[in-house]
């Protein structure tokens, strides 16, 4: 069993910085960009990519398509040199080339989620197989993707017994669909990574708490298979309510007895993302320099935007704060209305939860820099799941961001108080289903 995700070694503490200075001096991008998947100068590229995908010019195509090319340097400078990896397996010299082969599994893959979903990955350069499942409509979606061009890596041997890494542009990227539960393990069978965005979506007037009769049960059963069938992957839950489907997952692992807490993620990136947008719209900043941690959980008053920990260091009014702690919170109800009955978010979604699987594939690739907030078992409160920023790894969580909770200003820290019982009762709710579902019935 991994260490327990909290470990005191885990524990990361921040550079000491005052605000000012660190708005100032430092690159404030969220992520630094995937590394180039080989060194140019290392291995041959046959074809310009520029003839083959429209979407990007040749010298970015190797690159993420969700972060950009700073390094997060601030909480780079807070890991201790001990804990820094290099570099060297994300470049490749001849002979010692390797394929990026990583697997990932949609689960839901038809919805609303999961289809732009399944397109944002497929774009990306990180995976080569995308495994799409659904209890219906998949064979469209994946003869659909299918039609894209974006091409599938794989090494090559050159002359001289010279192995490069390079796009085979006649093989697309593979994409399977698989439909049904007869097919679900099939769907997980080597995967690295299984996203589930499966269940109901809200509609006006409803809690995302309201989705737990449908959605605990789908959760369930989906983690279940993939204990089973790859029980190393990482697991991403976006289905709602994450406050409550994490912990669901978590009993199942347990029960099977492949639980790896530091492995199990929920997906609260969309609190990251719309928390930049909002700052960097109100206080008229480069978006790409905003990075705000969210913390707590993902739902009403849990989710706990950090504004004073916000890079760069912004100063707020107490208006400005509790005005925009209070749009965050508030912003997945923004579009359940705004669609009126059409459902929630989903395009912003499939955004954040293509961020989020691609900063697990580099942080499984050994890029040492990846840092995200997520709603995992944690020790940093006295609530056993509670979204936090960390740093991944090789191995899933590598180390919490401890940090981001000290210092807190009043108001987020009065926040913090509150937030608790609701959020130690979503969890309670999950674990209680769980051990409910599998107590054996009474004669
Ligand atoms: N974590 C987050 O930040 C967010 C989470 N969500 C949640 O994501 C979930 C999905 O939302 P949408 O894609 O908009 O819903 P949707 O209804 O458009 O799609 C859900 C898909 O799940 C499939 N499905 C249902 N039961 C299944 C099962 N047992 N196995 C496999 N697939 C199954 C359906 O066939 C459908 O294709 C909802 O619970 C929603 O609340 C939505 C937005 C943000
Ligand atoms: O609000 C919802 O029901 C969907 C969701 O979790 C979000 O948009 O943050």
């Amino acid at each position: 069993m991994a260490a327990a995700a909290a470990s005191s070694k885990m524990i990361l503490q921040p550079p000491v910085r005052s605000g000012r200075e660190a708005s100032v001096r430092t690159p404030v991008a969220l992520f630094r960009s995937s590394p180039p998947l080989f060194s140019r100068n290392q291995a041959s590229i046959k074809h310009s990519t520029r003839q083959f995908v429209g979407l990007k010019a040749a010298g970015q195509y190797f690159s993420s398509n969700f972060s950009r090319g700073d390094s997060y340097k601030l909480l780079e400078a807070s890991v201790k040199t001990s804990q820094r990896k290099t570099l060297s397996k994300l470049t490749c010299s001849p002979g010692q080339a390797r394929i990026v082969a990583y697997k990932v599994a949609v689960l839901g893959a038809a919805g609303g989620i999961g289809q732009p979903l399944s397109l944002l990955l497929k774009m990306s350069p990180l995976l080569s197989n995308l495994n799409l499942y659904d209890i219906a409509n998949v064979k469209g979606v994946v003869a659909d993707l299918g039609h894209c061009n974006t091409p599938a890596q794989k090494e090559t041997t050159q002359a001289k017994g010279k192995a490069v890494l390079d796009w085979d542009f006649l093989l697309n990227k593979a994409v399977s669909g698989f439909t049904g539960p007869a097919e679900l393990a099939d769907s997980l069978k080597g995967v690295d990574l299984i996203i589930i965005p499966a269940g109901v979506p809200r509609k006006p007037g409803m809690t995302r708490d309201d989705l737990f009769n449908i959605n605990a049960g789908i959760v369930k059963d989906l983690v279940e298979v993939a204990a089973d069938t790859a029980p190393n992957a990482l697991i991403n839950v976006i289905s709602n309510p994450v406050n409550s489907t994490v912990p669901i997952a978590a009993e199942i692992l347990k029960q099977k007895g492949v639980y790896n807490p530091r492995k199990l993620f929920g997906v609260t990136t969309l609190d990251v993302v719309r928390a930049n947008t909002f700052v960097a719209k109100q206080k008229n900043l480069r978006l790409i320099d905003v990075d705000v941690p969210v913390i707590g959980g993902h739902a009403g008053i849990t989710i706990l935007p950090l504004l004073s920990k916000a890079r760069p260091a912004i100063e707020f009014s107490t208006q400005e704060i509790e005005e925009l702690t209070v749009r965050i919170q508030n912003a997945g109800t923004e579009v359940v209305e705004a669609k009126a009955g059409a459902g929630s978010a989903t395009l912003s979604m499939a955004y954040a939860g293509a961020r989020f699987a691609e900063s697990c594939i580099r942080a499984l690739d050994g890029d040492p820099d990846v840092y995200e907030c997520s709603y995992v078992q944690s020790e940093l409160t006295e609530l056993p799941f509670f979204a936090s920023r960390l740093k991944l790894g090789k191995e899933g969580i590598e180390a919490f961001v401890h940090g981001d909770l000290n210092n807190l200003t009043e108001y987020e820290q009065k926040a913090l108080e509150a937030l608790k019982p609701e959020l130690k009762a979503s969890i309670q709710k999950g674990i209680e289903f769980v051990n409910r579902e599998s107590a054996p019935l009474a004669v």
